[in-house]
């Protein structure tokens, strides 16, 4: 998209947090509500269930908004994405994405559930806005457009066109950011068709089954929604983004119990998480590099985060005293992505737009029809006027023809208009009074809204304001009284000091955990690439390696090696000079018959052993044993074993023997007379030997 205007201030990411209710499983396995909230003052409380001292008691932490157990859907909404999707009609960018724990409801905050009255999340209520606005707002013409993607295992998928199933590749260009290639993108024409395709979408997304929630999204969905609105004829338009995120629960093998595919996708999971991590803190920390090239998923959230978005992170806990570790973990994080600064931009003016497009085609089939039916007029007239006896009858099928032919050619043009005309949208379809009702109420829930932002922005600066005036407001009327003030300030102030220390030690702790898990997939990556160079230095010779090496280049946008598909065509083998593999048989014998002339026959000739068991040449015995073996009775007992008895008046065995018994062969000899013996009574059966 081609940008001529750019208005930019610095806004920062918006957070919120939501906490659940306790689950049935975790009210039945005796846990504790651990959590406090103070939605006035934006203030959450945590509990530290293994406290040990007074200052690890509790935690707390203070954002945008926090939303307790008891808050509806609606009052979420209202108060925190209405005011987004809103700019989104303005024609900004905006973003809204669900993170958190497994289990704690992030898909129950975007999409919602069915199971009791006003249980739509942000999606459904987005969509209800939009085409309020869209069904209030007249003379402005719109295309919308959704797409609906998922990352699964670090692949990009389709979900609104799951037969191709094909993983998607992701693009970079100055214009668009960030895009993915060859995704579907579905022109919506009311509120029905986005439930449609979400619908569709939700059906194709893979959930499974895990220890900590029934259906578990296995994957982060992203459902796209892009507005393009012109108004009127000043063909200037405006565009407006929102990305609708529902990120896949961070989860501890321990507590899920995820083996087999679930392990898998867990880790994946958890590896485009912490790079998400990763990204929020380099953004906070200002860093000079931020780390998103590291998954799709940070790749795909640029915009969003530090990007040209308005942001807003729903942090989503749980309050059991099972879920203290993770909840901390995500309410660290949340804090953090509160410092991200945003520069968000009025997509105003753009020119390469897909409506400029249908516009543009539209008003050319017009033109077109208008010249066809001009051109049809004058045929009908000239014929008409000019229509005599005289003239010939050829000469008027060739004109009826020709008129017929310009009749076909406009109601097929008419049909490729209408069709275009679909698919945009003509603001402003409702009646003048209900218009101004609904945008009265709309203004209002947003002022409310509003409102309600400053209520706690205001308290949070009274709070900071007050600890810092209490002491100019006192007046001591004895030098006691101040004393005990200020020991009551010094012990608040230590009491400060040691929740920061407690802070840090618990971040240092983290931050080892964290560091040991890195370094654990480290080595396991290291001892992969070992093995896979221990592979190529022992089976790929030198040569083959510079040649593979030299066919490979790297991939800026999909971020790996990528072999030159060229250079490893297959190509076809050609026998007897044909181009399909034919046998001797085929040649000799069907010469004539076409049929079997390019049949699909191998000649293969069998490859004869060079020798067969019948002509093992058994190890050569000593000749002085096979003298003594001769001289041997053997004779084999009822249980299978050889009795053998020694000639004694042999002195050729006897000097044979007491060598043998002297060096200590004994055995080796009976072992080898066992031999001799076998070997004759092979000899005397006919049977084959194998
Ligand atoms: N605010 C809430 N009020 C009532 N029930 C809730 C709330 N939040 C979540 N739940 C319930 O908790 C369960 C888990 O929620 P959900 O599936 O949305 O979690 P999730 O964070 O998306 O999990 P995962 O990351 O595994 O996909 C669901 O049964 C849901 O109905």
């Amino acid at each position: 998209m081609d940008k001529t205007i750019s208005v930019s201030t610095n806004e920062a990411v918006q957070v919120i947090v939501r906490c659940r209710p306790l689950s049935q499983k975790e009210v039945l396995a005796e846990n504790k509500n651990i959590i406090t909230t103070f939605p006035n003052r934006g203030v959450i409380e945590v509990q530290n269930p293994r406290a040990r001292t007074e200052n690890e008691k509790t935690k707390l932490f203070t954002f945008d908004a926090v939303y307790d157990w008891n808050s509806s859907q609606q009052t979420l909404y209202d108060e925190t994405v209405r005011p987004l999707v809103s700019s989104v009609l303005e024609g900004y960018n905006g973003c809204v994405f669900a993170y958190g724990q497994t289990g704690t409801g992030k898909t129950f905050t975007m999409e919602g559930t069915k199971e009791f009255k006003d249980g739509e999340g942000i999606i459904p209520r987005a969509f209800e806005q939009i085409w309020a606005h869209i069904n209030r707002t007249t003379g402005v013409e719109f295309l919308v457009t959704v797409r609906y993607l998922e990352i699964y295992m670090e692949e990009i998928r389709d979900l609104l066109k799951m037969k191709h199933m094909k993983a998607l590749e992701l693009r970079e260009d100055n214009g668009q950011g960030v895009y993915v290639t060859h995704l579907h993108s579905q022109t919506c024409k009311n509120e029905a068709d986005m439930f449609k395709a979400m619908r569709i979408g939700n059906h194709n997304r893979t959930t499974a089954s895990t220890n900590m929630n029934e259906h578990s999204s296995r994957s982060h969905a992203i459902f796209q929604i892009v507005i393009e609105m012109a108004e009127g004829k000043s063909k200037s338009v405006k565009v407006g983004k929102l990305n609708l995120i529902d990120l896949a629960g961070s989860e501890r093998q321990s507590k899920t119990g995820a083996t087999g595919d679930r392990l898998k996708e867990a880790t994946k999971i958890n590896k485009a998480l912490s790079s998400l991590g990763n990204v929020i803190y380099a953004l906070a920390e200002n860093s000079a590099h931020i780390p998103y090239r590291d998954s799709k998923l940070t790749r795909l959230l640029q915009d969003s985060l530090g990007g040209n978005s308005k942001t807003i992170m729903i942090a989503n806990i749980g309050p059991a005293t099972v879920n203290y570790d993770e909840t901390i973990v995500t309410l660290r994080y949340a804090y953090r992505a509160k410092s991200i600064k945003n520069q968000p931009i009025k997509n105003e003016d753009i020119k390469n737009t897909k409506l400029l497009e249908l516009q543009q085609e539209i008003e050319r089939l017009k033109k077109l029809i208008d010249e066809k039916n001009k051109g049809i007029e004058l045929t009908g007239q000239i014929e008409y006027e000019v229509s005599s006896e005289d003239e010939d009858e050829c000469e008027k099928e060739e004109k009826v023809k020709k008129l017929e032919l310009g009749k076909v050619e406009v109601s097929e043009l008419s049909k490729q208009l209408k069709s275009l005309e679909n698919q945009m949208v003509h603001g402003g379809n409702l009646v003048d009074s209900v218009k101004e009702n609904e945008l009265k109420i709309e203004h209002q829930k947003l002022e409310i809204a509003a409102r309600k932002k400053r209520e706690i922005e205001i308290q949070q600066k009274i709070e900071a304001e007050e600890e810092n005036c209490f002491e100019l407001k006192q007046v001591f009327a004895s030098l006691q009284q101040e004393v005990d003030f200020k020991r009551d300030k010094l012990k608040r102030l230590h009491a400060k000091l040691q929740s920061v220390k407690q802070e840090i030690k618990d971040s240092h702790e983290e931050y080892v955990k964290s560091r040991k898990e890195i370094e654990e997939s480290n080595d396991a990556a290291s001892l992969q690439l070992r093995k896979r160079f221990l592979i190529i230095d022992n089976f790929v010779p030198t040569e083959e390696r510079t040649r593979l090496l030299n066919l490979a280049n790297f991939d800026d946008n999909q971020d790996n090696w990528i072999l030159n598909k060229e250079h490893f065509k297959l190509v076809r083998p050609i026998a007897h000079n044909y181009r399909r593999p034919i046998s001797d048989f085929a040649i000799q014998h069907c010469q004539n018959n076409s049929k079997y002339r390019v049949e699909n026959v191998l000649d293969l000739k069998l490859d004869m052993p060079l020798r067969t068991t019948q002509e093992y040449v058994y190890p050569a015995i000593c000749p002085q044993i096979k003298a003594f073996v001769s001289n041997v009775i053997t004779q084999e007992s009822q249980n299978n074993h050889i009795v053998v008895k020694l000639p004694s008046h042999s002195i050729g065995m006897k000097s044979a023997t007491s060598k043998l018994e002297k060096e200590g062969k004994y055995k080796q000899a009976i072992r080898n007379i066992v031999e001799v013996h076998n070997q004759k009574s092979r000899q005397k059966s006919s049977r084959p030997v194998f």
